[in-house]
């Protein structure tokens, strides 16, 4: 089959380069020329595990190809997939900018009856106006039918989900439409979901929201863990071995971030709204999401007093490990709150830091690895739990801070590895390490 895929982020990128390693034969079309020459090269701008070898992999043997060139990409498409971003406006609906741009860009090139697939997170009921507005801008002659087909990979771990996943969802009203996504898909090998369209718009952001929430609530669990002296780890094992509970989103930690959640649960609070439905429940998971971030920022104040002059340590910048993605993570929120203090802070990411250059290029000191963000400070904050951290011997903090106070915001490390060590540690929803007051012995 030849399919055009419109917009090479973190979807449509892992999507084109997905199906073409299925066998077909996929196009990919971005309007960002710099990123168009890299993927020709077979060079991935987006940091993912495994994907630009199965790019290099799919160029060479002739079924991936990319192009600024929207005809070109359209011109033999049995299908086009739309990948763009629906970023968040400021009321936090969906911003559809980039959506409508296509479907002008499709009524303008496209000569043929089509299939559109979405693959962009998008309202319910977006892609019944898609087919409103393309058939009422194509020729009378030409026919266009879409396709709701919404994307559940993670970042860090894309190109395993693509193959992997656990269900794709095809929300058609034309049996014809849905009969021939099933047929694309059909060689990944993962269970096919068929829905009308409203239900697969809605199962994901349903899917996004629930998991949302599943963090939340694992936090605030560890928030009252903390004060009655139980620890969330070993809670989370004991409630996630109830197969009705199941293992999945009970890590504790600083709150969920990314380009998804935030965005997504956001915006599904506002498509209630629109229809006078006041979803109570998941803006309390938003609310509690902004407290959760700022977690070790409170817990830090409320030890030292004031941050002002502290040499502070931040190992993390991404919203998660493994990815260079740097949106909505709890770090945009603590560091500038941190700068604001009047603290110094010196900061290391394996991958992330390019992206934060981008938001703050000198305000922060930047370092070349682990061991240097938390050389000579007074205490560290571990954001992300890249495997790198985790393998840290805690023995180089010892050596190395000036006081060893680690606030751990991802909890890295077994309590018992920690209480060998001179360290004061404060983790998420479990007992805080108090070993004697360093700051003041050392300095
Ligand atoms: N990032 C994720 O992990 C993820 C997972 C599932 C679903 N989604 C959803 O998928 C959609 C895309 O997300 P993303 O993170 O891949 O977006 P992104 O912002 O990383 O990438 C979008 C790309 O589209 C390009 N673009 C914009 N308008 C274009 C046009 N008219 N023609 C050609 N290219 C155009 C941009 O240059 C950009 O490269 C969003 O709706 C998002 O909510 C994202
Ligand atoms: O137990 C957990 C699991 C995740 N997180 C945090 O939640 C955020 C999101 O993590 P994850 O879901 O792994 O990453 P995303 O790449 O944002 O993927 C989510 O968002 C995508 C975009 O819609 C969906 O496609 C995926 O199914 C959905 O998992 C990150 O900040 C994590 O640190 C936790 O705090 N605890």
């Amino acid at each position: 089959m030849n399919i055009a895929v419109v917009g090479t982020g973190y979807v449509g990128l892992v999507t084109g380069v997905g199906l073409s390693e299925i066998g077909h034969n996929v196009i990919c079309i971005d309007t960002d020329e710099k990123k168009v020459t890299r993927m020709k090269l077979g060079e991935s701008p987006i940091y993912e595990p495994g994907l630009d070898e199965l790019m290099t992999k799919n160029i060479k043997e002739g079924r991936l190809q990319f192009t600024t060139n929207h005809a070109e990409a359209f011109e033999a498409a049995h299908a086009i997939y739309i990948a763009v971003g629906t970023p968040e406006n400021a009321d936090g609906t969906a911003n559809l900018t980039y959506i409508n741009q296509v479907v002008e860009q499709i009524a303008t090139y496209v000569k043929k009856d089509i299939v559109v697939v979405t693959k962009s997170t998008v309202p319910v009921g977006t892609n019944h106006s898609i087919k409103e507005k393309l058939n009422a801008l194509l020729p009378t002659e030409t026919k266009a039918e879409v396709v709701s087909n919404p994307e559940f990979l993670r970042e860090g771990s894309a190109v395993y989900d693509i193959f992997n996943g656990d269900r794709i969802v095809i929300g058609a009203d034309s049996k014809e439409a849905a009969a021939l996504i099933r047929e694309i898909n059909e060689p990944f090998g993962i269970p096919i979901y068929e829905t009308d369209i409203c239900s697969a718009e809605m199962i994901k952001y349903a899917s996004n929201a629930f998991l949302a929430t599943k963090i939340s609530f694992i936090n605030e669990i560890a928030n009252v863990c903390e004060k009655v002296g139980a620890d969330v780890e070993q809670v989370a094992v004991g409630m996630g071995l109830d197969s009705r509970v199941g293992t999945q989103f009970l890590k504790a930690g600083i709150g969920y971030g990314g380009s998804c959640f935030p965005k997504d649960t956001k915006a599904l609070k506002k498509i209630a709204e629109n229809v006078d439905y006041d979803f109570g429940l998941l803006s309390a998971v938003i609310e509690f999401n902004n407290k959760q971030q700022r977690k070790l920022l409170d817990q830090a104040v409320a030890d030292f007093g004031s941050l002002e002059g502290k040499s502070i340590g931040v190992l993390g910048l991404a919203f998660k490990p493994n990815t260079d993605d740097i949106r909505e993570a709890a770090s945009l929120t603590i560091i500038p709150e941190l700068l604001r203090m009047g603290a110094h802070v010196k900061a290391y990411d394996p991958i992330a830091i390019e992206n934060m250059k981008k938001v703050l290029p000198t305000e922060i000191q930047y370092t070349g690895s682990a061991v240097e963000a938390i050389e000579d400070t007074d205490l560290v904050l571990i954001l992300t739990e890249w495997d790198e951290f985790k393998s840290l011997s805690l023995e180089i903090f010892v050596k190395k801070m000036k006081s060893s106070f680690i606030y751990d915001g991802r909890n890295c490390f077994s309590l018992e590895a920690v209480q060998e060590y001179d360290i004061n540690y404060y983790s998420i929803g479990r007992k805080m390490l108090n070993k004697s007051n360093l700051a003041t012995n050392k300095n």
